[in-house]
């Protein structure tokens, strides 16, 4: 028995001839493996859609990664040849939901380009080609056709003392997978850093006066659950915020 509903918005994708609302296999597991929790796809509808329709029946939501990036215009920058590709319905449908999700104290739980529209969503922007700045470690996937290296966990971040992702890893250094050109680059006002990477890259965040679980990390656990312990305890979390909003909205139904 499931523990709870939670939202995960669609990527749009082209193939077979047809346009699809897809999200990617290993979140859906993670999500249904690590949380124990049914999640339902958003589609990701061009008009955009009434999110409270989607919040008023879900008990949580899960922003996925994707290759595509949020589009720079959302954060006032022009768009250039390296902000691409693009997925328009994607981002307005995600940045609607993460922002009624925050204000309705809904669990929350953002991944990889989730992280990046969280930030975006509350005010914040992002840098992109990261390996091209100074000083920043090479942040992409690994060149290569086998998932399991292209999701490798492969560097050190560092989670600080206090924060809420100590409360649920720990803090101090954990080893982390890493698939991304963008990251955070000017922080948003409501958004407070977990952890770092060894070149200063933003690696987690936490939304400042959430109610209960609002966090974003900039790698993949979702890939790792039940084979990597910092993976496991994340979706478990979450899992455990899911269910309790399940239960308090159970028990106001009476
Ligand atoms: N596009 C953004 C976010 C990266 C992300 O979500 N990656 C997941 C997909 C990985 C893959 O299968 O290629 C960025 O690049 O920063």
């Amino acid at each position: 028995m499931h523990s709870g509903l939670v939202a995960i918005p669609a990527d749009i994708r082209s193939f077979e001839g047809y346009t699809w609302h897809a999200s990617p296999d290993q979140y859906i597991m993670a999500a249904v493996t690590g949380s124990n929790v049914l999640p339902l796809i958003v589609p990701a509808l061009a008009e955009g859609g009434d999110v409270d329709m989607v919040l008023d029946r879900v008990d949580g939501v899960l922003i996925s990664g994707s290759r595509t990036n949020v589009h720079p215009s959302l954060y006032g920058e022009a768009e250039t040849e390296n902000h691409g590709p693009f997925d328009p319905a994607r981002d307005r449908l995600s940045l609607a939901l993460i922002r009624r999700t925050i204000e309705r104290g809904i669990p929350l739980l953002a991944i990889c380009r989730g992280i990046q529209e969280l930030n975006v969503a509350l005010g914040g922007s992002l840098a992109t080609e990261i390996q091209d700045l100074p000083g920043r470690m090479d942040h992409r996937k690994p060149v290569t056709e086998d998932r399991d290296t292209a999701f490798a966990i492969r560097h050190t971040i560092k989670v600080k003392e206090g924060s809420c992702l100590a409360s649920i890893v720990g803090d101090g250094e954990v080893r982390v997978n890493s698939l991304h050109r963008q990251a955070i680059s000017k922080l948003a006002p409501r958004l407070a850093v977990e952890a770092v990477a060894e070149d200063g890259t933003i690696e987690a965040v936490s939304v400042i006066g959430a109610p209960g679980f609002a966090i974003g990390v900039q790698w993949h656990p979702e890939y790792w659950v039940g084979s990597d312990m910092i993976s496991d305890k994340i979706f478990k979390a979450f899992g455990d915020a899911v269910r309790a909003r399940h239960i308090r909205s159970d028990q106001a139904a009476e």
